[in-house]
Parts: C-alpha cells; sequence; structure tokens
C-alpha cells in the first residue's frame, strides 16, 4: 500500500512574485512569501531592504505593480486597505501607530469604534496591565515600551486574523521586550503573523518561518532553525 499522501493546510497569507515601485524606482522584487493559519514569519534584512514597503503593500497603502497577494484565499491585491481590515488584516505600523495627543483610553476607545467587532478594552488590559496604570495619560508621553504595548492592544482590538507588525519592539527598553513577546507567543496561537523584526534573536524565536530580504529580494528562506544557522544570515544583515 502506498503511503497516504500529506495533508497540507493552505496558507493564510500568500504573497506571489510581489513587485513594488516608488514612482520609477523599484523597491520590491517578484517577493514570493507565506503565513499560516496560526503561526508565525519573520521578514529580516538591513536598513532599507525594502521590509516596511513589503507590509504597506499587504496593507494597500502602496499599491503592487505586479504579482498577487491573497489573504484566506481571497485576492486582495487591488482591494482598498478598509475591505482588507474587514477580511481580518491588522497592522502595527513602525511610526505613527498610537494618537499622542489622546490619552491611553482614548486611543483604545477610538480604534473600539473603528472596528466592528469589538472586544472589550478590558482585554488590552489584561494583557498589557501597565496600561491599566497610564489611562488618562496622553500616549505622547508613554515610555518606548508603552507605546508598543498600545500600539499592539490598539490592534487586536479587532481581533485581526492576520497582523502585520512593523519593529514591535524597536525603542524599547530590554527588560520590556520579553513582555511584549510572551503576549506575541499568546496571539501567534490562533493568528497568522508576519513580523518584521531588528532583534535577530528574537525574530528568529518568534517565528517558524523566516524570509531575507536585500535590495528587494528574498534571498535567504527558510525554518527559523536552519536560517539561525546559515553563514550568509550575518552578511546579510550587517550594515
Ligand atoms: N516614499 C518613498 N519614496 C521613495 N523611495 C522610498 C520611499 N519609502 C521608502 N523608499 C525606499 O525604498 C527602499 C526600501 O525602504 P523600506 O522602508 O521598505 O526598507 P526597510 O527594510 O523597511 O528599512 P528600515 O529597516 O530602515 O525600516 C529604500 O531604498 C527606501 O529609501
Amino acid at each position: 500500500m502506498s503511503e497516504p499522501s500529506p495533508v497540507f493546510e493552505p496558507q493564510f497569507l500568500q504573497v506571489r512574485e510581489l513587485s513594488v515601485a516608488y514612482g520609477r524606482s523599484q523597491v520590491l522584487f517578484d517577493i514570493t512569501l507565506a503565513a499560516p493559519r496560526h503561526g508565525a514569519v519573520a521578514v529580516l534584512g538591513r536598513n532599507g531592504a525594502g521590509k516596511t514597503t513589503l507590509l504597506k503593500t499587504i496593507v494597500g497603502e502602496l499599491t503592487a505593480r505586479s504579482g498577487t497577494i491573497a489573504m484566506d484565499l481571497h485576492d486582495i491585491t487591488r482591494l482598498p486597505t478598509e475591505r482588507r481590515v474587514r477580511l481580518g488584516l491588522g497592522y502595527v505600523p513602525q511610526e505613527h501607530a498610537v494618537f499622542d495627543r489622546l490619552t491611553v483610553r482614548e486611543n483604545l476607545e477610538v480604534a473600539a469604534l473603528l472596528n466592528r467587532d469589538l472586544s472589550p478594552i478590558d482585554q488590552v488590559l489584561a494583557w498589557f496591565p501597565k496600561l491599566g496604570q497610564r489611562l488618562g495619560q496622553p500616549a505622547g508621553t508613554l515610555s518606548g515600551g508603552e507605546r508598543k504595548m498600545l500600539a499592539i492592544g490598539r490592534a487586536i482590538l479587532s481581533r485581526p486574523k492576520l497582523l502585520l507588525l512593523d519593529e514591535p519592539t524597536e525603542g524599547v527598553w530590554s527588560g520590556v521586550i520579553e513582555e511584549i513577546a510572551e503576549r506575541l507567543r499568546e496571539l501567534i496561537k490562533n493568528t497568522a503573523v508576519v513580523i518584521v523584526e531588528q532583534h535577530l534573536e528574537l525574530a528568529l524565536n518568534l517565528a517558524d518561518y523566516t524570509y531575507v530580504l536585500d535590495r528587494g529580494r528574498v534571498v535567504l528562506e527558510g525554518r527559523a532553525s536552519a536560517v539561525r544557522h546559515d553563514p550568509k544570515l550575518l552578511h546579510l544583515l550587517a550594515p
């Protein structure tokens, strides 16, 4: 008797041969990448490699020149951002992820208002108890770590099925990084996550699979455990 063929779960996010340009300047070249329904993939690469451009194109802030983006088998390549959000897309951008002049509470309330599928703000506070002590404080006065917690908290209020995280620990004191990482580990158990992260150890720890970009191309990919030991890795990340 022959072996039964393995059953593969379809990937939740499927990016195929994606090319993106700013005007005449092409920045991404034929990127192919996938993320499972429950699990994280990391996107690494030195400054300017194209990581943020990739996330912005998946969100719909930038338009693909060619290639396709599918989410849960829906082709979203030409959909406006709000339709992608309705299909379950969440995004924590690298910058301007919170309203500086609004308090922590107001930031969370605005996010809850914008999302139809409300989950209580209390859930965010249970996740990040530090925010509970800062509810009346303008977000602009938070520490780097607290701002990231608020940004992630705002994103999870909509219970995204796919969450894109652009440098969730940038500017965060090392003592707080593990606290954020712990929450992300919980989230990854039931969410598709794409994480762009400079903190190599953290990225390889959280992700099942890793893509390394260099000048807009995927030049190395594989299971995080294999990429970690690839001799090309440090060279590709060197400034
Ligand atoms: N609005 C823009 N107009 C023109 N070129 C841009 C624009 N934004 C980014 N670029 C260029 O696109 C390339 C990729 O930038 P991107 O921000 O995607 O890289 P990155 O890998 O996210 O870098 P970093 O780690 O520094 O955030 C860079 O060469 C950058 O200068």
